[in-house]
């Protein structure tokens, strides 16, 4: 198992399929890789099915335990089954979509071995739905959801960005979840750091404030020590990685980009290792690499300077 400076064991490792999607999400960060606008159709950059398998195969080498794939949007790869059959037994593997494929293709995804998949649902309404995503396929999604549920790629977890524009559906997306056996619902704070818009954002303590309220227990889940609320039968996690630094200390994923780049940190972007040609040794030398080279973006890159987050001098430059 590789072990970073700050004593974060990788155990999971998140692999972008393409940065190409169907929606043009008002909010999104595309994992870090700029813009999802551009052509549909496959790019020769991407890395191949036996790139992304072999990279798989060192993964397991070190130990790591478990898969994400995510994009752009993952399922306009037509060999995600291929992928996903070839993964290595011992992952866990599991899949964050918009969730338009996923009627017709949820049980080919669970027959290849996908153990559970999150989809993207900002709100139950398909106005404001069109509004963030800018796209008008809100009855897919909702189908894709089911599709999922029905297959048994559960617990189907609904990730929902709270920002301005979503805030307000925050309780009827709670309620949603504790009526629907198979979802949970995870809210994400809006992250501003390369999606820009920092007056999008809300107060995430008063969500968590609100949630502790309406809670029957609360849980802390050991990746970046999220809480976790029981409401009503339903469990609701909340992301909120913005300026947090117990989130940052307990982060053991490392991520690799759809054109081969091993990546340390989502919000950075100066970190990139290439594994070249893909062949083990390549792949073996880069994770090695940027495990080393890995730090908390909170109270390590980005250190606080009379309450504002600067970047640290040590990493200006490098
Ligand atoms: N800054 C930061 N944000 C993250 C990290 N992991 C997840 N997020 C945010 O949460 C979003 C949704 O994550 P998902 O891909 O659904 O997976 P997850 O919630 O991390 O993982 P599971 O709960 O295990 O499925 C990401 O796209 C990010 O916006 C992380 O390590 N750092
Ligand atoms: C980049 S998308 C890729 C996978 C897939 N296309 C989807 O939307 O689920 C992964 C997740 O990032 C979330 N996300 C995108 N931009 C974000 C931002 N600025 N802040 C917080 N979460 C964001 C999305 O809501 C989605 O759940
Ligand atoms: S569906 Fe996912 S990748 Fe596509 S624009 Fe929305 S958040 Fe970004
Ligand atoms: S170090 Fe922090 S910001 Fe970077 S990926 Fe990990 S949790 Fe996210």
């Amino acid at each position: 198992m590789l072990i970073d400076g700050f004593g974060r064991a990788v155990t999971g490792v998140r692999v972008s399929l393409t940065d190409r999607c169907n929606f043009d999400c008002i909010y999104c960060h595309n994992e870090g890789l700029g813009d999802t606008r551009g052509p549909m159709e496959p790019q020769d950059e991407e890395m191949s099915t036996d790139d992304v398998v072999q990279f798989l195969e060192v993964a397991e080498e070190f130990d790591v335990n478990a898969v994400k794939f995510t994009g752009g949007e993952p399922m306009l790869r037509d060999d995600l089954e291929t992928i996903v059959r070839r993964t290595p037994d011992s992952m866990e593997v599991s899949l964050t979509t918009n969730g338009t494929f996923l009627p017709g293709r949820a049980e080919a995804l669970l027959d290849a071995g996908l153990d559970r998949v999150n989809v993207s649902q900002d709100a139950l309404d398909p106005d404001a739905f069109r509004e963030v995503t800018q796209s008008g396929a809100y009855d897919d999604v909702i189908e894709g959801v089911l599709a999922a549920v029905d297959a048994g790629l559960t617990p189907v977890k609904l990730n929902m960005v709270v920002f301005d524009a979503t805030a307000g559906y925050v309780p009827e997306m709670v309620e949603h979840v504790a009526e629907n056996e198979g979802l949970q619902l995870q809210l994400i704070e809006y992250m501003p750091e390369l999606a820009g818009r920092p007056d999008w954002a809300i107060d995430i303590d008063r969500v968590h404030g609100w949630l502790n309220e309406q809670a029957d227990q609360v849980e802390h889940r050991t990746m970046h020590d999220r809480r976790r609320y029981w409401i009503d039968g339903g469990l609701v996690e909340v992301v909120d990685p913005v300026g947090n630094e117990d989130f940052c200390a307990n982060c053991h994923r490392v991520r690799v980009t759809h054109n081969g780049y091993l990546k340390g940190c989502l919000n950075r972007n100066d970190d990139l290792k290439s594994m070249g040609e893909m062949t083990k040794p390549e792949i073996r030398t880069a994770f090695r690499d940027v495990v080393h080279d890995r730090v908390p973006y909170y109270g390590e890159y980005m250190i606080k300077d009379d309450d504002e987050w600067v970047i640290n001098e040590e990493y200006i430059g490098a």
